[in-house]
């Protein structure tokens, strides 16, 4: 068997995916902790049409109950996305040792290879990434030296798109929690000049016994709120706690073409003091290829958040201590999933 392996960045993948048994490193265990749901009747997750009269309430409460929705008339057209979709699937298509030529390197958010979170993890997961910051340029000559402005071109569209589709979704969820127009733009999120964004693409390999390997484990975004968008295919589940209708359970987000998933990170959770739940979230696999980009929003890096004064006041007090993203980040790679915790403000 040829393995692609890089410990430091978890990267392994048997045979470039193509294998004829699951290797041990990829089998997890503990899949099935919740049942799998689909999503209808009261686990119907929220959609909300962008032109919807009543848009800023249905945001708000898609974020409280929620914390993750899909969007449609979203007004970016299909041909964009379907461009961003044939130069994932060039990337990804790539031999490994081309795509090792761009693998992450120590401290770097971009480039190719495996993601914060996979440190904690017992197990590999069943896909490839590829983050992307400021500018595509570097990675894409060293991919194609002779044709590298065309995926360069491509993102650079999708990024122009999807950052004022970000602003418009973020200005409604801080509309949502009753600030004014002229208190949004006073705080940094709701000024889309202080925002920095990561845009994050992923391959799920189809795999023929998908129920014992995963794409992406449970975590919770870091920031303030990602954009997903995917090729159609199933995949993304969302926990939903146990409640007056059902167990615990992994609820299946529907994959509808041309849609959008908008998931609440992080930050969002503490600048609303709580309100808005950021969802914990993972990806399964099937025995179709899914490809998604994911692309976080969150405060420029020297910019602390922290509740906002106007939700955390007299009746009810912050629950969290400002942190920037870095630093939650920081504190993600130290405590995992009790990184909040340790920004608590303990009420006693
Ligand atoms: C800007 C981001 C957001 C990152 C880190 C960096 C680039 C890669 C992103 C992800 C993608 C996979 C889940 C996650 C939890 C992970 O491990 O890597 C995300 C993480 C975060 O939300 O913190
Ligand atoms: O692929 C997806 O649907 C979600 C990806 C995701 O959760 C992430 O990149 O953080
Ligand atoms: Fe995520």
């Amino acid at each position: 068997m040829s393995l692609h392996t890089s410990r430091k960045l978890k990267i392994h993948q048997p045979e470039n995916f193509q294998y004829e048994s699951i290797p041990d490193s990829h089998v997890w265990d503990d899949l099935h902790d919740h049942p799998s749901v689909e999503p209808i009747g009261p686990d119907a997750v929220p959609v909300i049409d962008l032109n919807d009269p009543k848009l800023i309430e249905k945001i708000g409460k898609a974020c409280e109950e929620w914390g993750v929705f899909i969007i449609c008339n979203h007004g970016i057209e299909p041909e964009v996305l379907n461009r961003l979709c044939s130069q994932m699937h060039r990337l990804f298509a790539l031999p490994a040792e081309v795509k090792l030529k761009v693998a992450k390197t120590e401290g770097h958010d971009a480039g190719y290879g495996g993601f914060p979170i996979s440190h904690f993890c017992p197990k590999f997961s069943w896909s490839e990434g590829f983050a992307i910051g400021s500018s595509s340029v570097d990675h894409a000559q060293k991919l194609w030296p002779d044709d590298y402005s065309t995926f360069c071109e491509v993102i650079e569209e999708y990024k122009k798109a999807i950052n004022s589709l970000g602003c418009r979704l973020i200005h409604a969820m801080l509309l949502s929690l009753g600030l004014s127009e002229e208190e949004l733009c006073q705080i940094p999120v709701g000024d889309s000049s202080k925002l920095k964004t990561v845009m994050h693409l992923n391959s799920y390999p189809a795999c023929t016994n998908p129920d014992r390997v995963l794409g992406l484990p449970p975590h919770t975004d870091s920031g303030c709120v990602a954009i997903v968008y995917h090729n159609g295919i199933s995949g993304l589940q969302v926990l939903r706690c146990k409640d007056d209708i059902a167990p615990t359970r992994w609820v299946t987000v529907p994959a509808v073409s041309n849609t959008f998933v908008v998931n609440i990170g992080d930050l969002m959770h503490v600048l609303s003091n709580g309100r808005f739940h950021n969802v914990l979230h993972r990806v399964t696999i099937s025995k179709t290829n899914r490809l998604s980009c994911a692309y976080f929003f969150g405060p420029q890096a020297d910019i602390k958040v922290g509740p906002l004064s106007k939700l955390a006041g007299l009746e009810q007090s912050p629950l969290y201590k400002p942190v920037t993203w870095p630093g939650l980040q920081k504190m993600r790679s130290m405590l995992h999933d009790k990184a909040l915790q340790a920004i608590k403000i303990d009420s006693n």
